[in-house]
């Protein structure tokens, strides 16, 4: 292989040197926006390429969506991308098939949950498991099927909304065993469950910071010094434009003209920036004038 790192190994070595703020990124614009603005990684969530389809987070979605919308961010940007895989879309032998090809379109890791189908949000409640074993065999499944030995596998159980915090650590260490780089328990209920989980698995650990749902917002700091090194903001980003898209959308519905709407918009010069307008046309303009009978 090359010696330029891999996805996998460049999201390995950020979260070695510092805790990772991750957030999620609708749309591969929103990823080009994170890299600008420093952001060491982004985060493809389930729930939200479900709500930009239109659609609840219940497993409506399939691989082949989530692979063109994980290739179209890895394509925009060159961050490490963390993808959620749900349950993996079917049994270890489907497992398989998703780790190739989320690798394939370049991600740097992503995370499969210990729910059965169909899945629902991890903080809401009527979640019902498939048992640790069958969990622990999609585990080794995936990590069989990565061609990089670097890419992140991540557990995610589910367990602590439906059999409690002592199954949910249990099941954590088996799916350690099984091979997972990373667990992330979701939905503990509180600082001191994210405590006490931290202590009795040992990381690295994934904390989801996702609003009004079952865990308290907790401080990066604080989840650092327990041993979280990767935070995930899934829908923030999301939630804050939803607003922003309902307040334009009753302004024009009204209004009779949107002239003082502009202050609070992107411009299109900054939208020309983010995408490398310019850039573009440069490159055009070259290409152009190095054409045959041109030089
Ligand atoms: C992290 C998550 O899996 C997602 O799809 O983003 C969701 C987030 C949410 O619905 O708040 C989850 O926690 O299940
Ligand atoms: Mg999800």
């Amino acid at each position: 292989m090359s010696g330029s790192p891999t996805p996998g190994q460049r999201l390995r070595r950020a979260w070695e040197a510092n805790v990772l703020a991750i957030p999620g990124v609708f749309c591969p614009l929103v990823a080009k926006m994170a890299e600008r603005l420093g952001f060491p990684a982004v985060y493809l969530s389930g729930g939200g390429l479900s709500a930009s389809l239109g659609l609840p987070d219940i497993g409506l979605i399939t691989l082949t969506e989530v692979v063109h919308q994980a290739q179209a961010i890895c394509q925009a940007t060159a961050l490490p991308l963390i993808c959620d895989a749900d349950t993996g879309f079917g049994s270890s032998v489907n497992v398989e098939r998703t780790v190739r090809q989320l690798e394939a379109a370049g991600v740097a890791g992503l995370h499969l949950e210990d729910q059965e189908l169909p899945k629902r949000c991890g903080h809401l409640s009527g979640k019902t498991l498939i048992s640790a074993e069958e969990m622990a065999a999609k585990i080794q499944a995936a990590v069989a099927a990565r061609r990089d030995p670097n890419l992140v596998i991540i557990a995610r159980t589910d367990a602590r909304g439906v059999q409690g915090l002592e199954e949910a650590i249990r099941r954590a260490r088996l799916y350690k065993q099984a091979g997972a780089d990373v667990i992330f328990p979701e939905a503990l209920e509180s600082a001191e469950e994210f405590a006490v989980f931290a202590r009795e698995v040992g990381g690295p650990l994934l904390a989801n910071m996702t609003e009004f749902g079952r865990s308290p917002l907790l401080e990066r700091s604080r989840l650092a010094q327990w041993g979280y090194r990767l935070v995930l903001y899934p829908l923030t980003a999301l939630r804050l434009a939803l607003r922003a898209a309902e307040a334009a959308l009753r302004h024009l519905l009204t209004a009779d003209h949107q002239r003082e709407l502009l202050p609070q918009m992107y411009t299109r010069a900054e939208l020309y920036d983010l995408l490398d307008y310019k850039g573009y046309e440069e490159r055009d303009r070259r290409y152009f004038g190095l054409g045959p009978g041109r030089e």
